[in-house]
């Protein structure tokens, strides 16, 4: 069934709050007014605003911001013409009144990330949501760590708790091919029209776009991407090349090809310190199942320490460590010094 009237999906642009990890959520005014600019005027229907880790996640552990996320999404809000402003947050990190501040700020989707086994400590958030009158969406994060079936009841939990869209979400950029669809038929198949399916993809293995239109292909309605790839890790599934692609497959995404092939090049590529690069690191973490957040924090400690980048993220791999588990990067960097 199409997205609505003229789409056949709706794509979200993640590189103002994904792209906040490879810009070591740096982000100002001026770089928010700029990005959401460029991709209102080429068409891209939703613009995710906010720290990397989600509201409040400015800290010590995962990087304090420049500018404080809830002025960056007043700005996105004051900038967009068309685009809704959506913002995450993950319960726990984040808590109630920064849903309420983002939503008086102009935030009108509420995106709450969970572990993709603890769907359970998002029910308040999304019922919050819901009373507040957002649109609300699901991230069971690291879906690549479970199969289908225990996927599809997690994304169930979530519904049941006012969630209108379920996302597979690809954190390590590890899931290959039929490993997305089958994810997202078996949401599919579980939530039927109780609630949409979406997918969140990472580079790592360089399949962001391959698996999403898998994704489309197995009836997801909701595609995320960055533009010019500006994600964790290897990036976000480019939004340019999906969007290509799609049109090329006869996929309604409603954006304008040209102009968000113009947008990457000459708004956000400025903007990022580097290209997010598909090289030893973010391909190990594809390769290793690693969370893409940790990029960053495992390359500053490998420097640190003198040690191996790549055994670190391989034996974060092993460890299968979680997000806010950026601490044991630490550890691991000092136990392989110390060999
Ligand atoms: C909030 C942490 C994380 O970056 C969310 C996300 O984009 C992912 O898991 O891929
Ligand atoms: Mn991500």
């Amino acid at each position: 069934m199409p997205y609505g009237a003229d789409l056949d999906i709706r794509v979200t642009d993640s590189s103002l709050r994904d792209g906040s990890h490879a810009k070591q959520h740096q982000f100002t005014v001026e770089h928010v007014r700029a990005i959401v600019g460029a991709l209102d005027d080429a068409g891209v229907p939703v613009i995710e605003v906010t720290h990397g880790d989600g509201l409040g996640g400015s800290s010590f552990n995962y990087g304090f911001s420049h500018t404080p996320e809830q002025e960056l999404i007043k700005a996105a809000v004051e900038t967009a013409k068309q685009a809704k402003i959506a913002f995450l947050m993950l319960p726990g990190l984040g808590v109630q009144d920064d849903i309420r501040e983002a939503a008086d700020n102009g935030g009108s989707i509420c995106r709450i990330a969970t572990h993709c086994t603890e769907a359970d400590i998002s029910a308040q958030h999304f019922g919050l949501a819901r009373d507040l009158g957002l649109e609300t969406v699901g991230f069971l994060m690291m879906s690549h760590t479970q199969p289908p079936e225990v996927l599809a009841k997690q994304a169930r939990i979530m519904a049941d708790a006012g969630c209108q869209c379920v996302y597979v979400v690809d954190s390590a950029g590890a899931l290959i091919m039929e490993q997305t669809s089958d994810r997202i038929s078996a949401l599919v198949a579980e939530l039927g029209n109780d609630a949409q399916v979406g997918f969140h993809g990472h580079e790592n293995l360089g399949l962001g776009v391959a698996n999403s239109v898998l994704a489309v292909r197995a009836g997801a309605l909701q595609i995320d991407g960055s533009t010019r790839r500006f994600g964790a890790g290897a990036g976000n599934t480019p939004v340019e090349g999906f969007v290509a692609v799609a049109e090329k497959l006869g996929i309604r995404t409603g954006i304008d090809t040209l102009k968000i092939i113009d947008a990457a090049e000459d708004v956000v590529r400025p903007i990022m310190d580097g290209e997010c690069l598909l090289d030893r690191l973010s391909l190990t973490m594809g390769y290793a199942g690693v969370y893409s957040s940790f990029l960053k924090h495992a390359d500053r400690q490998a420097r640190r320490y003198g040690v191996s980048g790549a055994e670190i993220l391989i034996e974060a791999g092993r460890r299968k460590l979680v997000g806010g588990q950026e601490d044991q990067l630490i550890e691991i960097a000092v136990a392989l010094a110390g060999k």
